[in-house]
């Protein structure tokens, strides 16, 4: 087994300034990941059924080596318009007759875009939905062998005191009994994951919200919600045994604690990227605010523009990353999906990666 991979329940020391786990129990010396599970070393293979990858089956290393950010949100739409949005933001250029594939298409689960280092997931709706994505997603890093990948989630929320279309980059999470992490019930008992974010990270994005973008963007707690309806307050949910009085206060004592919004995946995505020592930030876009109704009932064009916001102040990120490493002219090639046979490796779509 290899040296450095560790009891998975070992308890690793905090830093205070990132909130990340003590790098040399989540990072190898040259920034890739360590997984915090001994048995996957002794496995033949490791299937990552739902994004229809294998460790065996597929190159990997060849494929996502040179991944520096995964980005995910909700809808499979959203990060196929995600994956060409960036594509154009950094600049990055297909093979003459050939067009983004979802590589993880035939899972029929999840769909998933690679722009060059950036990879564009979607994660479904909740906790369940984003935690099965972020183990195969934390696995895919480290059998890549990728380089301190950055995680996003671009995302839509419910406001609370907010105009709609205000953009909350969180600095807190919590699950809706006010929790810090995140509770999973592992062989009979419930096991509590520390849902810690970035702060650093949270200040470099909100640095890049500007005086021209015509709306706002805050930091703030996000409440994590395991329900859309009645798990959020809402009274247009199928049942409801509240009043509108009790939804009203319930909301306004979590503005008083400092919720700004309210979602649905924020602590399984902060507490298992935290596990894993990924930084990690969330980005989401308010539909509506909440204290004013519970109605989704923006028009389609509006609700698209909104969603566009937390893409637009990624990408501002990844590019001045990008920028900063002298690495925004050299990309060039595609995301292509490299089948590994027993005996060769066969490029099954032709890639040219000039990254790294
Ligand atoms: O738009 P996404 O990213 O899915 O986020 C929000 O929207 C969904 C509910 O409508 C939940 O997944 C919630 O977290
Ligand atoms: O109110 C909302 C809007 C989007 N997503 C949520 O989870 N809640």
């Amino acid at each position: 087994m290899n040296s450095s991979v560790r009891n998975g329940n070992s308890c690793p020391k905090e830093s205070e300034e990132n909130g990340n786990n003590e790098t040399s129990e989540t990072r190898y010396p040259d920034g890739t990941v360590k997984l915090r599970n001994p048995h996957i070393e002794l496995m033949d293979q490791d299937i990552l059924y739902h994004i229809a990858l294998g460790s065996e089956s597929h190159d990997l290393v060849e494929m996502f080596g040179d991944v520096k950010f995964v980005c995910m949100g909700g809808t499979p739409k959203r990060m196929e318009t995600f994956a060409h949005y960036i594509m154009k933001e950094i600049g990055y250029k297909l093979p003459t007759g050939t067009t983004l594939m979802d590589i993880s298409q035939y899972s029929y689960r999840y769909s998933m875009y690679k722009v060059g280092p950036v990879i564009s997931v979607s994660h479904g709706m909740g906790v369940p939905s984003i935690g099965i994505l972020l183990h195969e997603m934390i696995k895919l890093m480290y059998h890549a062998k990728a380089k301190d990948p950055i995680f996003f989630r671009i995302g839509t929320c419910g406001g609370l005191g907010l105009e709609p279309g205000t953009v909350v980059i969180s600095d807190d999470v919590v699950d809706g009994l006010g929790n810090h992490y995140y509770s999973v019930p592992i062989l009979g008992k419930v096991v509590k994951r520390p849902a810690k974010l970035e702060k650093k990270l949270v200040r470099e994005l909100k640095a890049l919200a500007t005086q021209d973008d015509p709306y706002d963007t805050t930091t703030g707690t996000t409440m994590c919600a395991e329900d859309f309806y009645e798990g959020q307050g809402r009274i247009d949910g199928a049942f409801c045994d509240y009043t509108e009085a009790d939804k009203q206060d319930y909301l306004e004592n979590l503005v008083r604690q400092g919720v700004k919004n309210i979602e649905m995946e924020a602590v399984p995505f902060a507490a298992l990227t935290h596990q894993a020592g990924i930084k990690a930030a969330i980005v989401c876009v308010t539909l509506l605010n909440r204290l004013k109704g519970d109605q989704v009932a923006a028009p389609k064009e509006v609700m698209n523009e909104y969603q566009q916001r937390p893409q637009i102040l990624v990408a501002r990120y990844i590019k001045k990353y990008l920028q900063t490493k002298g690495r925004l002219c050299s990309l060039d090639g595609h995301g292509s999906i490299a089948v590994k046979s027993p005996r060769r490796f066969k490029l099954v779509q032709q890639e040219s990666q000039t990254f790294e």
